[in-house]
């Protein structure tokens, strides 16, 4: 049997950057299912968090994250979604197939799985144009095919829809409900209040690089600990 690679626990993790602290100390368990959003102010440090925990920030020392296996097999069974993915100058169906045949998977097949892939993202009748022509609502699915073709068991996603309009942003959270509900577990950033109240499990709440609450949706909504997050969820300035 495969051993999961979660949960994922984090002992007083900081980042830091030329001598300023960007996050942390940050210490949490990730546990193995479910789909948390983080939230926060402008630059409280979600983007930094979910860097931090794809093993794209260095820790200071002192901190530590720790796999249920060696880092290096985990991070190839994680994947990351950018608020505005790369898009390689390949077509959609390359870009879908490409994380595959870098892991030695033959070109045929790989564009045999992408192609199924891009049906299940809406996205066939594009799958011989330029990704790099798409629109920003293709582009954030077809970014979402190439994270999960090979099939990870954590995705994060850093404020996906920023820059989507209605029409896409639902389009794109049904594919993500889709993956969680097939097993995928999601940490995922949103500025957007709206989109937290229809996904969230639970709210990460992030505050001046400090995880100030980890709730159920349902009680964070209803009765937040803090002030800040209950300022927040107000739609007030936090400071
Ligand atoms: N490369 C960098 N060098 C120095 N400081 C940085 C760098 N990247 C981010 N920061 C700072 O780190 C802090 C956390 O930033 P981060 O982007 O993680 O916040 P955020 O919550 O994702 O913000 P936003 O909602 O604006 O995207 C901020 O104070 C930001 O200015």
């Amino acid at each position: 049997m495969v051993t999961s690679i979660l949960p994922l626990d984090v002992k007083n993790a900081v980042v830091r950057r030329r001598g300023k602290t960007l996050l942390g100390p940050v210490t949490t368990t990730v546990s193995d299912s479910g789909l948390s959003i983080v939230m926060g102010p402008n630059g409280a440090g979600k983007t930094t968090l979910l860097r931090l925990l794809h093993g794209m920030e260095r820790v200071s020392r002192g901190g530590s994250l720790r796999w249920q296996i060696p880092e290096e097999e985990a991070r190839a069974r994680q994947a990351f979604v950018f608020q505005a993915p790369i898009m390689m100058r390949r077509t959609a169906l390359d870009n879908v197939a490409y994380p595959l045949m870098t892991h030695g998977v033959s070109k045929k097949e790989a564009r045999q799985r992408a192609g199924a892939w891009l049906e299940r993202v809406g996205l066939t009748d594009s799958a011989q144009k330029q990704a790099t022509v798409l629109s920003g609502g293709e582009r954030q699915k077809l970014a979402l095919a190439r994270a999960l073709i090979r099939k990870p068991e954590i995705l994060f996603l850093d404020e996906p829809c920023a820059n989507l309009d209605g029409r896409a942003t639902r389009e794109f959270e049904t594919l993500l409900m889709q993956a969680f509900k097939d097993g995928t577990r999601v940490v995922m950033s949103t500025h957007d209040i709206g989109q937290a109240r229809r996904l969230a499990e639970d709210v990460w709440f992030i505050h001046h690089g400090l995880i100030l609450e980890q709730t159920p949706a349902a009680e964070f909504f209803a009765s937040p600990k803090t002030s800040e997050a209950r300022a927040f969820i107000n739609g007030d300035i936090v400071e």
